[in-house]
């Protein structure tokens, strides 16, 4: 007969481990409540509007926070390809920026008469009811793809000012009502920010091998990239990747979810089997890192930095003196267009956004929540931060993670539950990606965190009697810090290496950039890498090595960590 199971107590005080206040997963979570009905069911907030009441469905594949069994944070349905009827119009304007095939499309800069003619047509183009859109979520989701990928078209393909050279005193480049209205319409009722994101790029932009059927990571695995800027592989490649590496999270999730189900006996033979999902969850994360790796095989690493990632550039993309981007048909007396928005900016016509990241996708960070790596600042930190804000001129780069835009040096704005009133500074860069995260993902991470598991604790208060248990849990995070490794290799070539160098001439050509001398071509440029930024607006360098060593001080017994940049 089998025994009786019964829940095991979490270990108590000193063990019982609880995320700091200033976690920044401790955090409410930001709402962009919708003011329309939305028929296909409005983003879930139960749990947290429930003040701690809500069941913990931390089941790690919750409907209610659209996450999916099968496919993880990717949509298990199928992504719209195309919108029709009214919205055609926007689809129009798309094809027409990407043109028919690589290098017929509009070259950043917009100097040609190409991009003039282009720029001219969507000044032309009618401000679309959305009202349409709202019948389904997938279809809203397509027009914040569409329009998105339209705001960045016009953006960079607009001249540079030449009314001054000094960054500070540019004017915020307009967008034009006829994309900024749907836009910021739209925005809200997804949670996202009126700007390109990572949700845009990869996980509502693929179709699987058999798009009649839903996505799986067994069997129908996503193969086709629905829009890019450039139309080259490489681009294709470099999304498609990511909508891999998210589909085999899915797996992942379900070996958390397993593992919480086990934390909750906390008997023997639960102990046995959390090793056996902590072994088999440092495999998958394994394999994650190695789909990731094969990004060095299928995207040019030339095209990626020269080609490619300008597109990606938001509105802080000139750094802490930006000029921002101007939504225009914004009303100027609620100037707020999204959560995601500093106080800096509110009231301002140049907004500061960010621009796409994998480091907004939800995966790594629900992984980090459940093994409890803590990427809060230190206590040194935060009191750098509050220097900084109060010397501002002191140094632009004061904590690893914390956004080096002074002007977005605040913590998220406090959204009605008493909480987002961290001191100015305190916004680690993971803190802001949440604002860039779908609401429903934001939610679930902020769920997470708000329910933390008991697991760190209780391995930690079996690690003489249980050792196998300690050391599959060192596992499952020296293959997360392996992972991090890898991509700071990735990081090096994609960034670093081509910022150093000039772009060779095919490159140019596809650039529209004249051909350089053989001499100018050899030479190298002089960079700081300290002072390179993701497009996620953080001091890549410091911020990536902090998130490899934040992994390796979550483990029981920490083994040194090896890759450095360079
Ligand atoms: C060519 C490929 C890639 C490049 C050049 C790249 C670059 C970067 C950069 C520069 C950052 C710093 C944050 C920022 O954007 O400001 C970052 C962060 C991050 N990236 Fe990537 N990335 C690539 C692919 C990926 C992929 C495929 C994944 C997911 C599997 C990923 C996951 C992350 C995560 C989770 C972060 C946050 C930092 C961390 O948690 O360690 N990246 N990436």
């Amino acid at each position: 007969m089998i025994p009786k199971r019964s829940p095991s107590p979490v270990p108590s005080s000193p063990m019982t481990h609880q995320l700091p206040s200033n976690h920044f997963l401790s955090l409410q979570p930001s709402f962009a409540q919708p003011t329309v009905a939305f028929p296909s069911g409005v983003p879930s907030t139960s749990s947290h509007e429930s003040h701690g009441q809500a069941p913990n469905t931390a089941s790690l594949a919750s409907a209610d926070f659209e996450v999916d069994v099968r496919t993880g944070f990717l949509p298990g349905s199928k992504n719209v390809e195309r919108l029709t009827g009214r919205y055609e119009v926007w689809e129009e304007a798309l094809d027409a920026a990407k043109g028919s095939q690589p290098g017929s499309g509009l070259i950043i800069g917009g100097q040609r008469e190409q991009e003039n003619l282009w720029r001219n047509g969507i000044q032309m183009m009618p401000v679309v009811d959305t009202a349409d859109l709202l019948v389904s979520l997938p279809h809203l989701r397509r027009a914040h793809v569409v329009l998105t990928f339209l705001a960045h078209f016009y953006v960079h393909t607009t001249p540079a000012s030449t009314s001054s050279s000094v960054p500070s005193t540019k004017e915020p480049i307009p967008i034009p009502a006829c994309i900024s209205v749907p836009l910021l319409t739209v925005s809200p009722l997804l949670g996202l920010p009126p700007v390109l994101t990572y949700a845009d790029t990869v996980l509502w932009n693929f179709l699987p091998s058999n798009p009649s059927i839903a996505p799986s990571a067994s069997v129908n695995l996503p193969s086709e990239i629905i829009t890019t800027f450039t139309g080259t592989r490489s681009e294709e490649q470099f999304y498609l990747i990511s909508a891999l590496t998210e589909i085999a999270g899915a797996e992942a999730l379900r070996l958390m979810r397993q593992s919480l189900d086990e934390l909750f006996l906390a008997d023997e033979k639960a102990l046995r089997r959390l090793t056996i999902y902590l072994k088999k969850l440092a495999n998958q994360i394994d394999k994650i890192s190695d789909i990731t790796m094969t990004l060095m095989k299928e995207v040019d690493p030339e095209e990626f930095y020269h080609l490619i990632r300008p597109w990606f550039r938001g509105g802080d993309g000139d750094g802490p003196n930006s000029a921002g981007w101007n939504y225009l048909g914004l009303d100027d007396t609620t100037s707020t267009t999204s959560v995601a928005e500093s106080s800096d900016t509110q009231g301002k016509k140049g907004k500061l956004f960010s621009g796409p990241s994998a480091g907004q996708s939800s995966l790594i960070h629900a992984i980090d929540i459940f093994l409890t790596v803590d990427h809060s600042p230190t206590e040194q930190e935060k009191l750098e931060a509050l220097n900084a804000v109060e010397h501002p001129t002191q140094s632009k780069i004061l904590v690893d993670s914390t956004p080096i835009n002074p002007s977005e040096q605040s913590a998220p704005p406090a959204h009605g539950h008493g909480h987002g009133a961290a001191p100015k500074g305190e916004a680690t860069f993971v803190q802001r990606m949440l604002q860039y995260m779908p609401l429903p993902h934001r939610s679930f991470l902020l769920h997470l965190s708000t329910h933390p598991t008991p697991l760190r604790p209780l391995v930690v208060h079996y690690a003489a009697s249980h050792p196998a248990l300690a050391a599959a849990y060192d596992g499952a995070l020296e293959s997360l810090r392996r992972f991090r490794e890898k991509h700071m290799r990735i990081v090096s070539l994609f960034i670093v290496q081509q910022a150093r160098r000039q772009p060779s001439e095919r490159v140019r050509k596809m650039m529209g950039l004249e051909p350089l001398s053989g001499e100018e071509e050899a030479q190298l440029k002089e960079v700081d890498i300290t002072e390179i930024r993701g497009t996620g607006g953080s001091a890549l360098f410091k911020f990536l090595k902090r998130c490899r060593d934040n992994t390796t001080k979550a483990m029981v017994r920490p083994s040194q960590a090896g890759y450095e940049l360079e």
